[in-house]
């Protein structure tokens, strides 16, 4: 399948079945996605892997940011979750939000081959994401924070994938204003007169 074959038929899966990737596969998916573009190579993510009662864990943390009595059963949807973590590095040449950029591109890039080996996931997020209980719960760092969870398991049989807009590309890329490029040439005709 080429790359865009693969893009153009990843989808999103609420729904999961059982069937998790092992950890072996999981790492050499993780080598590949991991392979962005990455400013000053700081490989500035890491990602942690919930399986079994690690979601449990999950679920009382959320619990507990949420202010709920019962564990939350959210994270029981899925087999595995992977945790996406953007680990700022110091950097004079690359701020913050370019490092959030490579953690996100990574999560894409592994949610797209993970969807390629045939199983279904949803990038999950809520308000309990960047919550202290749900940070000490997966021992985020100081320099850390979390862009939520990959919910990965298997795509249940006999499911089409739902329909999805279509993406207007015509609308989403444009050309620079005109009004700018004329300030611009007036500025330069106007300081050259002088
Ligand atoms: C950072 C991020 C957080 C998201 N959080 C949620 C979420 O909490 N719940 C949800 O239903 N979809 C969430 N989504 C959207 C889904 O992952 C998915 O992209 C969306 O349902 C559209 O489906 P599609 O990927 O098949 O187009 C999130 C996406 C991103 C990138």
């Amino acid at each position: 399948m080429s790359a865009l074959d693969a893009v153009r038929a990843r989808q999103s899966w609420s729904k999961v079945t059982d069937q998790a990737p092992s950890r072996d596969e999981l790492l050499r998916l993780v080598s590949a996605a991991g392979r962005v573009a990455d400013h000053s190579s700081l490989r500035p993510w890491r990602l942690i892997e919930l399986r079994g009662a690690d979601r449990e864990t999950l679920g009382a943390a959320i619990s507990k940011a949420e202010g709920d009595r019962s564990p939350s059963s959210k994270p029981l949807r899925a087999p595995l979750l992977i945790a996406v973590v953007a680990s700022y590095r110091k950097s004079e040449k690359v701020p913050r939000w370019e490092q959030e950029a490579v953690a996100s591109g990574v999560a894409h890039m592994l949610s797209l081959l993970l969807d390629e080996a045939g199983y279904g996931v949803l990038w999950r997020t809520g308000h309990y994401t960047r919550s202290k209980a749900v940070a000490k719960a997966h021992g985020v760092g100081k320099n850390e924070e979390l862009l939520g969870w990959l919910y990965v398991g298997g795509k249940p049989e006999g499911k089409k994938p739902g329909r999805r807009k279509p993406v207007d590309a015509r609308a989403l890329v444009t050309r620079m204003p005109k009004s700018t490029k004329k300030e611009k040439s007036t500025k330069k005709e106007k300081s050259a007169t002088k």
